[in-house]
């Protein structure tokens, strides 16, 4: 008989590059999938991995894959910290996301580092990991990937919202999962507050005290990416192209730029719940910038509700966590109406360590 129980420990790396989350969960199937989140932690990432993660859209093909391995073996060393901090035993296997590298889907390109087969090796465990790439090459956008856990394990909220990197949002219509990001967040936020040497603009502070410039907003507002239909799906590449550039080119104050970009945010956002009084999940770390909080609730007609911190901060290491037992019993973890692939699929790679092949 299949089995109905799992004890996995689960790892999300995120654009923001605050660091790498990790969870012990159990998932069990009853009539739905129930999850207990045991243990959880973000692992900052040292000064130096975050340089680097940083710079890996300008790599060769040889340097991607020598880093590659590089952090497949600094994630084994976080995960076996994990489980020694925590005495954990009995884990059925490791789910895990790893970092992405490069992500061009119109290219039929996605690379997530850190899933290399040294990874189960060196930890001796079983990773189930790589979940985007066959999504991609089923001619997928290869993200989100969120939304089934959207759909399996919060159902009751009429919209799943996340404030990460990017702000990615989901919900059902007609009996369809929709999903796709909304537009950048913390991702420009970060970066410009970088200038005055602050990992962010805590609470949005810094933000509350600048001006809107109206013209930066408009043309912001009018990035053709805000008038394509889903699915779509936002990297790092587009925001280097399309909207630091535009920014800089209004040479503002650090604080006038944020103000601005956290209107757009929220109005970018508004366009979305656009459903009276529904229930809107909110998660990710952008729910902490005050600020940027107070202008979604300001132009949104929804009813926003913030979670427990450790469902903010650790539901897409959960979700990967699910999408890895999905994957186990080979069943269908990446949905075609969000990803628009050619078909649902059960997406991701299955590494044995050496010893037990
Ligand atoms: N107190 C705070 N005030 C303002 N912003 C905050 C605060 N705490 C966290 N943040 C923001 O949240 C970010 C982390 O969010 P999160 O961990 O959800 O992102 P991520 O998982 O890397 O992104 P993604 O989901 O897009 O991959 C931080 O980099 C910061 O910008
Ligand atoms: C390619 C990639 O890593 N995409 C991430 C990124 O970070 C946020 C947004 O862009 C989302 O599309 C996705 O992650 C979430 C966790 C997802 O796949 O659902």
């Amino acid at each position: 008989m299949i089995k109905s129980n799992y004890n996995i420990i689960a790892l999300m790396s995120g654009t923001s590059l605050d660091g790498i989350d990790i969870i012990k969960v159990n998932f069990s199937l009853i009539d739905k999938w129930m999850f207990n989140i045991s243990d959880a932690k973000t692992v900052k990432y040292p000064k130096e991995w975050k340089i680097r993660l940083s710079q890996l859209v300008a790599l060769n093909s040889d340097e991607l894959k020598e880093i590659d391995l590089e952090y497949s073996s600094y994630l084994a060393l976080v995960i076996s910290n994990f489980i020694d901090e925590h005495n954990l035993q009995a884990i059925d296997f490791i789910a895990s996301h790893g970092h992405t590298a490069l992500h061009q889907p119109e290219r039929g390109l996605t690379y997530q580092i850190g899933n290399n087969q040294i990874l189960a090796d060196q930890l001796n465990q079983k990773v189930i990991c790589d979940f985007r790439v066959q999504d991609v090459k089923f001619g997928g956008q290869g993200a989100p990937l969120v939304p089934i856990g959207d759909q399996l394990l919060f159902s009751e909220f009429e919209y799943c919202l996340n404030l990460g990197g990017f702000a990615n949002v989901s919900y059902r219509l007609n009996d369809v999962r929709i999903a796709f990001d909304i537009c950048p967040v913390n991702i420009v936020l970060n970066y410009y507050v970088s200038k005055i040497n602050l990992e962010y603009d805590d609470k949005g502070e810094l933000a509350s005290n600048g001006k809107i410039n109206e013209s930066l907003l408009a043309e912001l507002n009018q990035l053709q990416f805000y008038i394509e239909e889903p699915p779509k799906s936002l990297g790092l590449e587009w925001v280097d192209i399309n909207v630091i550039p535009l920014i800089d080119s209004f040479k503002l104050q650090i604080k006038d730029v944020l103000r601005t970009f956290i209107e757009h945010i929220a109005i970018q956002i508004s366009k979305i719940l656009n459903l009276k009084n529904s229930k809107v999940l909110v998660t990710g770390g952008g729910v902490y910038n005050e600020f940027l909080m107070h202008r979604i609730k300001y132009y949104s007609h929804s009813k926003i509700i913030i979670p427990d911190n450790e469902i903010v901060e650790f539901k897409e290491a959960l979700i990967f966590g699910l999408l890895g037992v999905l994957k186990e019993r080979n069943e269908v973890n990446c949905l075609r109406s969000v990803t628009g692939a050619n078909r649902d699929h059960s997406s991701g790679k299955i590494l044995m360590p050496k010893n037990q092949l």
